[in-house]
């Protein structure tokens, strides 16, 4: 008899083979030791998958931006868009020399050979028809043209430090990043003043928590913060970090549809509770928490409550004071500004007060010191502009896709949907295909970039944490896929995702014993598996 049901799963030649693939994929070696087929392998040779000798034919096609806030231009071709920019780049700078052509046209061998092609060619293939379909909006998404337009004069010509106080070098990068401050506090509905740069969600997330904590918990009467075990990694690593420094730390279980017990809480408060953390929307299965509830209750026991909104700034509204937040983590790559840079929203009325964990200069309130970077301040602050002006337009079309999607994935048999089905962001689509193992299924989709949010992240072979907190099996995390929806996704990437999955399934599901003996309709429960 084997220990578990997943052990029992390994044990079976082709169900156990993506074992092999992962980890031969990253080097690892840790299931090498189970009795294993390479999934690679069969996918290699087999005629049934061929996943980038065919680039999806609507991978040809240009993409069409449909600009809410332009409408008298109401339709900006992203491809030229790009281009476009690239153009007033090399003009600008005169970086190559001027026979080259642009990418997706024919460039002269020289060219093609020099360094600044190689890159122009890698920026801008996304839309040419030889990359994969990109669905894995929650890990990053590509920055919007119109925010690269914003920042191109920040590396150029108006490159002065914005803390300089004694000319214009320093004023006009100045006027910039607190023009770029205002629209970040305009989409969570906060005053500018209360809006400090960081390099991103996991620094703000760091702050908040360590921050908070290390500043109330001075004084030896606030030693214990409440969080949850779906949290991003960086909030519960700071935790951790948190628990060595002698804190208590209450790590909430979650529902079965991945939302918080709001009595669990409750109860859960304690007079020494310095910070309640409790993400917006979930990265790995998009459920929204209950805010306006949470922050209620947090205020109530005058507790302060972060959250992370890493995920759900400029995608749902927000409002800071409705839902009584304190503090809460921005990025701005997740809303197709640049990666690098971010923001924690600090409270003002009532103040909330940090330890700053980065002291010098003594910048932005002296809650984070260090040069702020105008660049990439002017392209995030360009990014939560657009994402304001047009959060209706992109949730509309987002949502149209996200239900076009989960139809069809859901009409496969032996498929459901991870999460709260009601409850969640529907750019982050996660779906659990039984008897099909996610790694080999990723494998098998090489023409889709997908992610499995879950099951065997690079670093580690475990299922995903997320999934097993909503009591799922191991088997079920291992089987599930997140889908991320974006504003540059259109409906023919969908479909065409929809007949790769569905084909790719049956082709996985076919090699699998298990299949076939569910089709023949064998309880799988009742059966004793034999060590071989
Ligand atoms: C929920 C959540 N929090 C934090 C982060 C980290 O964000 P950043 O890449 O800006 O540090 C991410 C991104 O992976 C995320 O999804
Ligand atoms: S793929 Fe082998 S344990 Fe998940």
């Amino acid at each position: 008899m084997l220990h578990s049901k997943t052990e029992s799963l390994h044990a079976l030649p082709i169900f156990s083979m993506s074992c092999t693939a992962s980890a031969a994929v990253r080097g690892a070696s840790r299931c090498s030791s189970r009795r294993l087929v390479s999934t690679h392998n069969l996918l290699r040779n087999t005629s049934h998958y061929a996943p980038c000798a065919t680039p999806p034919a609507t991978r040809t096609s240009s993409r069409t931006y449909v600009s809410a806030s332009k409408p008298d231009k109401a339709q900006v071709n992203v491809d030229t868009a790009i281009k476009a920019d690239q153009r007033a780049f090399i003009n600008q700078t005169g970086n190559l020399p001027g026979n080259v052509k642009m990418p997706g046209t024919e460039m002269s061998a020289d060219v093609m050979m020099s360094p600044a092609a190689g890159i122009l060619k890698q920026a801008t293939v996304m839309d040419q028809g030889k990359r994969p379909i990109y669905l894995d909006a929650q890990a990053t998404t590509p920055t919007d043209p119109r925010v690269l337009d914003a920042m191109l004069p920040f590396f150029t010509g108006l490159y002065g430090n914005p803390h300089s106080r004694t000319h214009a070098y320093g004023w006009e990068t100045e006027k910039a990043t607190e023009q770029a401050r205002e629209h970040i506090a305009n989409l969570i509905g906060a005053d500018s003043k209360e809006i400090i740069f960081t390099s991103g969600a996991t620094e703000s997330n760091n702050m908040s928590l360590k921050g908070v904590a290390r500043f109330f918990g001075r004084s030896g009467k606030k030693k214990h913060i409440i969080t949850t075990q779906t949290e991003h990694k960086c909030v519960l690593d700071s935790a951790r970090h948190l628990q060595d420094e002698g804190f208590e730390v209450t790590y909430l279980p979650v529902q079965s549809n991945g939302i918080v017990d709001l009595n669990l809480l409750e109860a859960s408060l304690r007079p020494d509770t310095a910070l309640v953390s409790i993400m917006t929307v979930n990265n790995e299965i998009g459920v929204i928490q209950p805010m306006k509830e949470i922050g209620q209750i947090c205020r109530k026991n005058k507790t302060f409550f972060h959250t992370d909104g890493a995920q759900a700034v400029g995608k749902i509204p927000i409002s800071v004071d409705d839902w009584n937040v304190d503090l809460m983590s921005i990025s701005s790559h997740k809303i197709y500004g640049p990666k690098g840079i971010g923001a924690c929203y600090v409270r003002r009325r009532p103040r909330v007060r940090i330890d700053p964990i980065i002291s010098g200069g003594g910048q932005e309130r002296g809650l984070r010191s260090g040069t702020l970077a105008p660049p990439l301040v002017v392209g995030f602050g360009e990014a939560c502009r657009i994402a304001k002006e047009e959060m209706d337009y992109d949730s509309q079309r987002i949502q149209r896709l996200s239900d076009r999607l989960l139809k069809g994935l859901l009409s496969l048999e032996h498929t459901s949907q991870n999460g709260d089905s009601e409850r969640f962001y529907p750019g982050c689509v996660n779906v659990s295909f039984a008897y099909v193992e996610g790694e080999s299924l990723l494998m098998a989709l090489k023409d889709i970039a997908l992610s499995s949010g879950s099951a065997c992240t690079s670093a580690s072979l475990e299922p995903s944490y997320v999934l097993r907190a909503l009591g799922s099996s191991d088997e079920s995390a291992h089987s599930s896929i997140r889908f991320g929806i974006g504003r540059f996704t259109t409906e023919s990437e969908i479909d065409y995702v929809l007949k790769a999955v569905k084909e790719r399934v049956t082709f996985l599901r076919e090699l699998s014993p298990l299949w076939e003996l569910v089709q023949d309709g064998v309880a799988l429960d009742s059966i004793e598996w034999s060590q071989h």
